[in-house]
């Protein structure tokens, strides 16, 4: 009931409509329950004694019973959705902004498919029982209730009798729960494992057919599908016993009725007409009590989803970032601290100790062999990760005290596996400033050196992409973004690896359009080509989370350390790497 509880907020403001369906349900229980009546007066009063002329009127009252009760119905069905429909329209919304909101440390463990099945197989899962298990419990209760109160205005002995299998019946739905609510856990879990398969193969199927892996592929969802399949199946079996055994109850209950109800009639005691109507409360009572297991097993899959919602609804936020965006301008001045980061507790640290100091305009570079630090380090002035000890200050004030919206504004990010939506080039560019005009978007594209190759596409600007930028090269993907970072009119600018996909020439006419837009302003390069940074005003070098080296390109060429050796390496294809105008 806790997770109920737990998700109250989303379908309480709807109670309303829950409240006038289980009104109508009550209204439809009393209408269910007035058919044995209406059929033991038809036998005793009038088949038996040949009042034949009162049949109109009993015909009558029948049609008028049946059509209140199908309004009703409609009625009750109806809210009911409604109910439902209304609560996971609010839980979805907020699943979604609860999406956009979470840290980056929850996306490094998440799971796509996994997540995506939450937002659809789980809330759905929910809604059904917001829609019909509320009205359903509640229609077991009164059915039973008013069964039994016909049964015992008839006959006490005769009802006595008929109820003596109920607590065979309470036994055996409360196994039933014991057992169900892990084994649907069970089924939503492995749901998400498999879609998950799915995405993943979806995602990578380039790299899956370039190394001809598709039977590998089929071979583990192969394995997800039947551990999916085997779930489903231990639910079905526990299922499928039930129901065989509550209908064995059931029609013990009913032997004895007969019986001992047959005896009565004989007594004359009860009358034929009694005993019929009992014939047909007794199933009225026992009938609801069966489908509990139904119901049980509705709540218990509603529980199982509601779990899994709230799993991600609880998740810890980004960051504690309480701070209102207040518009604050940023001029680009970046700090270091002896900054320490770890990404995963215990583990080794990511970055040790780094310190720098980069004032508005200057232009720095970072340098490393692969996971040695560098992205990591400019993802800590965005707090995409939070440092564990020393601070990171931008214009002389912790990024802390900032609010994340107000800090991300001014730092304009190319990462180094640029994302592009399936839209048209000039939204993908206008991504992060969607109030940009035309020529802006146009002077971006023009200093990122993609307006040329743009305006060759057959619509231009209007180019619709594939997912992911289907379409497009990797170098030209790289322009966009970095088209897109640019119309944010960023004060920093981070260059992840962010032109390792275009050719050298082209990186030099970037560089120098951005040295004119960025005049003032704070930019950071990542390479692994010394071509691509050996301008920068700092050149910070890493080595396993380091600095190991500091300074000018020139300086550093001297200094016989890692920098000279990278430059060696790549100096031996001088004539390719540096060209002959200097790049
Ligand atoms: N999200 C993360 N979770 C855990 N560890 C991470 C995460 N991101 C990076 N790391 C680890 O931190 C270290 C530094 O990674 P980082 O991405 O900063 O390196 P890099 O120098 O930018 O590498 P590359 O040139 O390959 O991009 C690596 O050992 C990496 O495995």
């Amino acid at each position: 009931m806790d997770i109920f509880k737990k998700l109250k907020k989303y379908y309480w403001p709807y109670k309303r409509f829950l409240i006038f369906s289980l009104i109508s349900m009550l209204f439809v229980t009393v209408i269910t329950a007035a058919y044995p009546v209406v059929l033991q007066l038809t036998i005793d009063e009038v088949i038996y004694p040949g009042n034949f002329e009162l049949i109109p009127m009993i015909v009558i009252a029948f049609i008028v019973l049946m059509g209140i009760k199908a309004l009703t119905v409609y009625t009750q069905q109806y809210l009911g959705d409604l109910f439902g429909i209304s609560t996971v329209y609010k839980v979805r919304d907020d699943l979604y902004k609860k999406l956009q909101r979470l840290s980056f440390k929850y996306y490094d463990n998440a799971k796509t498919g996994d997540l995506m099945s939450r937002l659809t197989a789980d809330v759905e899962g929910f809604r059904f029982f917001l829609s019909f298990g509320f009205a359903e419990m509640l229609r077991v209760f009164s059915m039973v209730t008013v069964s039994l109160a016909v049964m015992l205005y008839y006959s006490v002995p005769l009802a006595l009798v008929t109820i003596a299998v109920m607590p065979f019946l309470a036994v055996s739905v409360y196994m039933f729960d014991k057992r169900v609510h892990p084994a649907f856990l069970g089924i939503r879990r492995s749901f998400g494992r498999m879609n998950t398969r799915v995405q993943e193969n979806i995602s990578g199927m380039n790299t899956v057919k370039s190394l001809s892996r598709e039977d590998f592929e089929i071979g583990r969802y192969e394995d997800k599908g039947e551990n999916y399949r085997d779930h489903y199946i231990k639910t079905a079996k526990i299922w499928a016993k039930y129901m065989p055994f509550m209908e064995f109850v059931g029609n013990v209950s009913v032997v004895a009725l007969l019986a001992y109800g047959g005896y009565l009639v004989m007594q004359g005691s009860l009358q034929p007409g009694e005993l019929a109507a009992f014939f047909s409360l007794v199933w009225m009572f026992l009938g609801p009590l069966m489908n509990f297991g139904f119901v049980v097993n509705m709540f218990s899959q509603a529980k199982a989803s509601g779990e899994r919602l709230l799993e991600v609804l609880e998740s810890d936020l980004e960051l504690d970032d309480q701070i209102e965006p207040k518009g604050e301008s940023i001029k680009g001045h970046v700090t270091f601290n002896n900054v320490t980061l770890t990404y995963v507790e215990d583990d080794d640290e990511a970055l040790k100790d780094i310190s720098f100091d980069a004032p508005p305009g200057k232009v720095v570079g970072l340098i490393g062999a692969t996971g040695s630090g560098k992205s990591s380090i400019t993802q800590l002035m965005t707090r995409f990760y939070e440092p564990e000890q020393g601070e990171v200050l931008i214009d002389g004030k912790p990024t802390t005290e900032y609010s994340l919206k107000d800090l991300r504004k001014h730092i304009g990010f190319v990462l180094q596996e640029p994302f592009l939506f399936s839209t048209t080039i000039k939204e993908n560019i206008s991504y992060g400033n969607p109030e940009a005009s035309m020529d802006d978007i146009i002077d971006a594209a023009k200093s990122a050196q993609a307006h040329d190759f743009i305006m060759e596409m057959p619509n231009g600007y209007d180019t619709l992409l594939g997912e992911r930028g289907m379409g497009l090269s990797g170098g030209q993907k790289q322009r966009i973004s970095i088209a897109r970072a640019l119309l944010i009119n960023p004060s920093i600018l981070v260059l992840d690896d962010a032109t390792s996909a275009v050719d050298m020439q082209t990186e030099f006419k970037i560089q120098s359009a951005l040295k004119e837009v960025m005049h003032d302003r704070t930019t950071f390069i990542i390479a692994h080509r010394i071509s691509s940074l050996k301008h920068a005003d700092e050149i910070l070098v890493l080595e396993d989370g380091e600095i190991v080296e500091r300074g000018k390109h020139d300086y550093l060429l001297q200094n016989n350390g890692p920098y000279q050796r990278i430059y060696d390496i790549q100096y031996q294809d001088k004539e390719a790497i540096l060209g002959k105008q200097h790049v």
